[in-house]
């Protein structure tokens, strides 16, 4: 398949005449440098001269069965396709085209994640010989599998037992009730021969918590489930229905000693038990994935971004001076609010992510040489972004679906499984409020840390109480910015004393953080969003010496828009510290209003800049021609119902319903 570029229609051009800045080297920024932009260029060419990865028919129009073989179908294609021309799974995931080709539930995805990351991340060095090369090889695939009926966010709560044997040198894998069963993991159903999997390790008759193991569940031939195994798929969910989500049951199964993940602790034959450096550092794969879902959760609110603003420049309605032509819907203030504000947190997050990539970089090196320190802040900033990041990429596309109207309610807008996918990033990999409330433990203890005149470490350093002569002007982007964080103080400060208030009047420790917990989720969701600005102020001042100024001005524009926008949201906590007054809000709401006719004018642009093709988008509403309503009139003509004038529906039901006597 080759793409030509389309002539786009007279809205789109005139949009496009109005760029003042340099496309390209936007684009650079977007995926870190000019190389990167051609690697991923050269992959999209590759994948888009391999017509077998494209449908020909809508998931939607398939069979649950067909839906799944023809995901899979694509899946392998992808693989076979990127080791023919020399990339690896990873440059596709890093590039994000593998996952736009994919983002119905891609059955190989947890291989090439969690799987591989498990493999990589918590064997010794035999294990690494061993699984490594025939993982990568995919001859064999696998999947995580932690989460069980009755337990996903409380892992120390697992029942799945792990209890090993000296006189065989082997753990017994068992399930011993209903809520003991795995449920969930991706690909686990029919796709995956292995699984990484959590139980509970035992040692004459002592529990150690829980532990990962390598268990083979297929037969490497005949594809047969083994014995003393039960595994199945769990049925259709709210989106990605061509995953095969499952189910996992073990009946007193055997696997040699040499299959538990031995990097962090160990087991000796003897069934003595050797511990790791760190309690949560068998935790380490969902800590990685939580990085990566930063990425993923920015990359898909891109995509939402890309449609609903091209299509609002398309798009005419209404009247806004009686007798005039219909506007552009992009003209009206209210839709310019909705969409504008998540386009400046997709920038946000790209930024973020990338400074959170380079501190679990940091960390691990540290943790290969036995430098644990910054295991809890990694831990923080990863769940709180993690959080954010989803949350913010549901809301944003829900937004994204709501601005186009109509049109954005139907499947070829795409934007609604764009929604059903990210939307599961709220549940998966740590459910966002659980993960904020680890967010809100770091924080308690470094104000506490604090207070005792302990140095914090980066992320939370501002929490200290900051000296008055340091502030930068307050309308300042620094300046918002530091009143944020005092924001953020104020609100730790206040959780802090409400929890010793709860203490000191009889309550226990855990019941005060319960009857606290709804402030202290918003005191973490408070603090990560300053850590979000923080980088994109940094970000956008260090590009600021290496970029033409046409791209600074768009960046700074998008910053101060991220900002302000965030400091209207927390009025109510700025108005009650004294870090704003009512004058500054009016005068920032004001701000925000001008800011955002100013970046209409050059919106499509710089969704154009996020350069994401037509096949990728895969949008009625958003290809780059603007050719919206010949699109959704095609794409009406493939439903299956349109194959004949008549219906059988009609003969079996209609038409004795027309004829009965009633
Ligand atoms: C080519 C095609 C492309 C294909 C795509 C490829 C993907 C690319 C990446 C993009 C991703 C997109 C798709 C991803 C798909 C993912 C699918 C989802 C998979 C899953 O969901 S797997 C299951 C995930 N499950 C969870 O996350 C469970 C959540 N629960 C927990 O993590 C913990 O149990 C919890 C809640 C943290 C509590 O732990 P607990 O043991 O109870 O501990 P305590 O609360 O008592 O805390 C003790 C102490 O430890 C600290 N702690 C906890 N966790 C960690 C950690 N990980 N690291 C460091 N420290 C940790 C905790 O804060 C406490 O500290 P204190 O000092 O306060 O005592
Ligand atoms: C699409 C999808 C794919 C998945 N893939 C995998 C996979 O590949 N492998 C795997 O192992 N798992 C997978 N999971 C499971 C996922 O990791 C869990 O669903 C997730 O960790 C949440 O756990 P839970 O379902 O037990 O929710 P629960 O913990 O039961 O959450 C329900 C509610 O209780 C609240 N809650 C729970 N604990 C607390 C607390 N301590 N404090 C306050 N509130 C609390 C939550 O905030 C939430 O509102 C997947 C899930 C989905 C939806």
């Amino acid at each position: 398949m080759s793409v030509v570029v389309p002539e786009c229609c007279d809205d789109l051009k005139r949009e496009r005449g109005r760029c003042l800045f340099n496309k390209e080297e936007l684009t650079n920024i977007l995926d870190g440098g000019p190389k990167l932009t051609e690697k991923r260029r050269r992959i999209e060419k590759m994948l888009i001269n391999t017509p077998e990865l494209f449908d020909d028919v809508s998931p939607d129009y398939l069979s649950h069965e067909d839906r799944y073989s023809n995901e899979l179908r694509k899946a392998t294609q992808l693989m076979t396709t990127l080791e023919k021309n020399g990339f690896t799974y990873n440059d596709a995931v890093t590039t994000g085209t593998g996952l736009w080709l994919l983002m119905d539930g891609n059955p190989l995805s947890l291989h090439i994640s969690m799987f591989l990351d498990t493999i990589k991340g918590q064997s010794n060095p035999q294990q690494l010989q061993e699984w490594l090369p025939l993982a990568e090889k995919f001859k064999i695939i696998g999947t995580y599998a932690q989460t069980e009926l009755g337990h996903g966010t409380f892992v120390r709560g697992l029942e799945t037992t792990a209890t090993y044997d000296s006189t065989t040198k082997e753990f017994v894998l068992h399930s011993p009730t209903i809520t003991a069963t795995k449920w969930w993991p991706g690909a686990l159903g029919k796709t995956s021969n292995h699984a990484v999997v959590m139980a509970q390790l035992y040692l004459g008759g002592k529990c150690y918590g829980p532990h990962i193991f390598m268990v083979q569940l297929r037969d490497l031939e005949t594809h047969r489930t083994l014995p003393g195994i039960v595994v199945g798929e769990i049925g259709p969910r709210l989106g990605m229905n061509s995953n095969d989500n499952g189910f996992l049951q073990f009946n007193h199964h055997r696997i040699p000693l040499t299959n538990m993940f031995m990097k962090h602790s160990q087991v000796t034959e003897d069934g003595k038990y050797v511990k790791p450096l760190h309690s949560k550092l068998s935790y380490g794969t969902m800590v990685q994935t939580r990085v990566g879902i930063v990425y993923h959760a920015s990359r898909e609110l891109s995509r939402a971004l890309i449609i609903a603003i091209r299509y609002s420049a398309v798009r005419h309605q209404s009247e806004m001076v009686p007798g005039d032509p219909e506007p552009q819907i992009l003209d009206y203030q209210t839709q310019q609010y909705k969409l504008l504000p998540h386009l400046a947190s997709f920038f946000a997050l790209r930024f973020s992510a990338r400074a959170l990539l380079e501190v679990f970089i940091g960390t691990s090196a540290g943790l290969g040489s036995g430098k644990m320190n910054m295991l809890p802040e990694l831990h923080a900033l990863s769940s709180g972004l993690k959080a954010v990041a989803t949350n913010d990429a549901v809301k944003g596309t829900d937004i994204c679906r709501l601005a186009c109207g109509g049109h954005g309610y139907l499947s070829s807008s795409n934007l609604p499984r764009i929604y059903t996918a990210i939307a599961a990033g709220i549940t998966y990999e740590g459910e966002n409020t659980v993960l904020f409330l680890q967010v809100a433990r770091y924080l308690i203890k470094s104000f506490r840390a604090s207070s005792q005149g302990q140095t914090l470490p980066f992320s939370v350093s501002y929490l200290r109480v900051q000296p008055p002569s340091s502030h930068a002007p307050l309308m300042s982007d620094r300046g918002l910015v530091d009143a944020l964080g005092a924001g953020v103080r104020w609100m730790v400060g206040e959780a802090e004393r409400r929890l010793q208030q709860l203490v000191d009047s009889g309550h226990s420790p855990h019941a005060a953080w319960n009857a606290c917990s709804v402030h202290l989720v918003q005191c973490a969701d408070a603090h990560t969003r300053y850590y979000i600005c923080e980088q994109f102020v940094d970000a956008v001042s260090k590009l600021g010496e290496t970029v033409s100024s046409g791209v600074h001005e768009v960046l700074r524009q998008l910053c101060r828009l991220y900002i302000l926008h965030r400091v209207i949201q927390t009025a109510g906590i700025l108005l009650r510290c004294g870090a704003v007054d009512g004058k500054a809000l009016t005068s920032i709401e004001e701000e925000e209003c001008h800011l955002l006719a100013t970046l209409r004018i050059q919106a499509v642009s710089i969704v154009d800049a996020i350069d994401i093709k037509d096949v990728f988008l895969k949008s009625t509403l958003g290809a780059w021609d603007g050719n919206v309503y010949q699109r959704i009139y095609e794409e009406a003509q493939k439903s299956p119902l349109n194959k004949s004038d008549v219906t059988q529906g009609y003969y079996q039901y209609l038409r004795p319903l027309m004829k009965a006597n009633l």
